[in-house]
């Protein structure tokens, strides 16, 4: 069990089956650039996943395509019993409340012309969500370890690592069922982990959420996922309960990274 961990029901809240993804290159000679190579998991309700991997080996392509951000080639996404691939672009809107992604850096997406307070308000008045959502907002700043004098600051007097922490603040005000986050922690400290921990910590204490955690930080996923699956060249190539993974990995490019990981 990871240091975050929790128990989560053994029922899949997204299947992911037979993935296939390429891109065309090449102005005059076009050529076809395999990016995912029948990637098939499930994740699990209430678990976090973490998906690691060199990078270019289609993590956040597989993430995009899961949004449907990107177009897959085959395969199916199958999110609570619905084809994800198969939906109208009315339909798609509403699934995208219930599946929320922190993009790499999340911050750009906020106008800083806006109060943090008026930014958090934001996505609860676009969705239509009760007033009453508003109330929420002192508590996941809590959860978030930000304090409320930040409320009425300005994006610019804020640190990357606060800014990051509202824009997941925002998605968390959707009461999302499943969190897809890319590289979170890319822009910042390595000294933060230990407060993205804790705060993974408080998040599934107090919401029954479901993530899909897209990181290099093999550190960082031990402690805060259930599983993780490591991808290599679009391949999905094993996916373990953490201790199995670092205990038995199957794979000898997992071999590599956990001797890496442990030298490093
Ligand atoms: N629009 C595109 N057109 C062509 N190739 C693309 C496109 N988007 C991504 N790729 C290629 O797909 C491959 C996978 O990219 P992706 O961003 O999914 O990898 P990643 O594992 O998330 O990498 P990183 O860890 O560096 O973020 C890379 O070789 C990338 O160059």
């Amino acid at each position: 069990m990871s240091v975050v961990g929790g128990m989560f029901r053994k029922m899949a809240i997204l299947s992911v089956k037979h993935v296939c993804k390429s891109y065309k290159t090449g102005l005059i000679k076009k050529k076809t650039k395999i990016i995912l190579q029948d990637i098939t998991f499930d994740v699990q309700e209430g678990e976090v996943l973490g998906l690691t991997g060199a990078s270019g080996s289609g993590k956040s392509t597989l993430i995009r395509c899961i949004m449907r951000l990107t177009p897959v080639d085959s395969g199916t996404i199958i999110m609570d019993g619905t084809d994800l691939l198969q939906l109208s672009p009315t339909d798609l809107r509403q699934s995208r409340k219930v599946m929320q992604m922190l993009f790499q850096n999340p911050a750009s997406a906020l106008n800083p012309r806006k109060t943090i307070r008026e930014s958090l308000a934001e996505p609860i008045l676009i969705h239509q969500l009760p007033e009453a959502t508003l109330k929420e907002i002192p508590g996941i700043l809590d959860m978030l370890q930000l304090k409320k004098d930040l409320l009425d600051r300005y994006p610019h007097q804020l640190s990357g690592g606060e800014l990051q922490r509202i824009c997941l603040g925002r998605l968390l005000l959707l009461r999302p069922r499943l969190l897809l986050l890319d590289e979170p922690t890319s822009m910042l400290d390595v000294s933060v982990q230990a407060q993205i921990i804790e705060i993974m910590r408080n998040i599934r204490k107090e919401y029954p959420i479901t993530v899909l955690f897209v990181s290099h930080d093999l550190a960082l996923l031990k402690a805060v996922c259930d599983r993780i699956g490591v991808m290599e060249q679009g391949k999905l190539l094993e996916l373990q309960p953490v201790e199995e993974l670092f205990q038995h990995p199957s794979e000898q490019y997992t071999r590599d990274l956990i001797r890496a990981f442990n030298d490093f």
